[in-house]
């Protein structure tokens, strides 16, 4: 007799850091029968439909304290919940892997009420909210860095670094107009951009065209001034696909620290200055950066401090020192894990079983 394919329901969400190392993971198990879980409107609805069917849950997200407005997110938890319970009992689902944030809560809530094993998987250092309350829940929290488990004493967790999309494996070549042999310098703000390192790099920048560089600035889809800097060697996008080949090609990165991008900058040995996004949530993507400056992969500046006289100067010591970068990069290797989606799906592989 043949076997049916497992079924697993991926519950992935929002932001290419969620999403990716998600659609890395579900590559490897190609045996599996996959279906996804999202939010209507998000990242997701681009991501995922061309291969694999999705369906879509509102569901807010309950970063603020409690209060009244907690109480109609509580409210719209249990829908949510309701919702998931019925999704995972019409489909057979057999397990739930997540990469947390808003969409995890009502999923691992409703697995567990069904006794459905779940897997979630935590990139960052200092792990979100969601994952703080509910990983204990979990089968297993998988996290990408070592850090998290210490934050998470009350899961079973296992170190699997974080997934990145299987390009990142593969020399890459990069398809932009810049010539051979000239530094490059990438400006990245995570999945959704930055305005603020927009502003500061716009300053700073005419001081690098001058030693050769180029500079390609991913702006994100949301900055008014865009458009503002013209310049031979200056090539600014909203976003860019060939991330790979970007980075692979990059002399230097100018970087948020969400996880994914930092997961990515280690697999290619890209050095970075990192400015982490102050407002993010308990400040998480300064813990990640730590983990980078300590081992001296990259230099953290917090963006309030930053001005753009110092980062244009900073950016010329490392561009006129090839030896640092060296180091930089060997310290950024020595970050990565590249079989992190093979860790994964062994995993998910080992607790959802037909
Ligand atoms: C503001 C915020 O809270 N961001 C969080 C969000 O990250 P967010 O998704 O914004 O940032 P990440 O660095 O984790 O990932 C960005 C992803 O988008 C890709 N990219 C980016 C620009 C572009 O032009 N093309 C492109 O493909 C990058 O290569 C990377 O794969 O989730 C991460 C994982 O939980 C967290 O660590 C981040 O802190």
């Amino acid at each position: 007799m043949v076997n049916s394919p497992v079924r697993l329901l991926i519950a992935a969400s929002g932001t290419g850091g969620h999403l990716f190392p998600a659609l890395a993971v579900a590559e490897q198990l190609s045996d599996y029968q996959i279906e996804w879980l999202g939010v209507p409107n998000r990242l997701e609805t681009q991501l995922v439909p061309e291969k694999y069917p999705l369906h879509a849950i509102a569901v807010e997200g309950f970063q603020q304290r409690l209060g009244f407005g907690s109480l109609r997110i509580l409210a719209g938890l249990v829908g949510s919940i309701q919702a998931c319970r019925k999704l995972l009992k019409t489909g057979q689902f057999q397990g739930v892997f997540t990469t947390g944030g808003y969409i995890a809560a009502p999923i691992i809530l409703a697995a567990r009420s069904l006794g459905i094993p779940v897997i979630l998987h935590e990139s960052n250092a200092f792990p979100g909210k969601v994952t703080r309350l509910f990983a204990p829940l979990c089968t297993v929290a998988a996290v990408g860095f070592e850090a998290a488990s210490e934050r998470l004493s009350r899961a079973k967790t296992m170190y699997a670094g974080t997934p990145v999309r299987g390009q990142f494996y593969e020399p890459q070549a990069c398809d932009l107009p810049i010539p051979q042999g000239v530094p490059v310098v990438v400006v990245v703000g995570g999945s959704q951009g930055a305005i603020a390192v927009n502003k500061l790099v716009r300053e700073a920048a005419p001081a690098w065209f001058e030693t050769g560089a180029y500079v390609v600035h991913l702006t994100g889809e949301n900055d008014a001034e865009a458009d503002s800097l013209q310049h031979p060697q200056y090539l600014a996008m909203p976003f860019y696909n060939n991330m790979a080949g970007l980075f692979q090609r990059a002399t230097l990165a100018i970087s948020r620290s969400g996880a994914g991008t930092l997961t990515e900058l280690a697999i290619t040995q890209t050095p970075a200055i990192l400015i982490p996004y102050p407002f993010a949530a308990d400040d998480h993507q300064a813990y990640n950066a730590a983990i980078f400056a300590e081992t001296g992969a990259a230099e953290v500046y917090r963006q309030a401090d930053l001005t753009p006289q110092l980062l244009k100067t900073k950016v010329l010591e490392l561009l006129h020192d090839p030896e640092r970068l060296g180091q930089m990069r060997s310290k950024m290797s020595a970050l990565a894990v590249p079989d992190s989606s093979e860790r994964l799906a062994k995993i998910v592989r080992q607790v959802v079983k037909g």
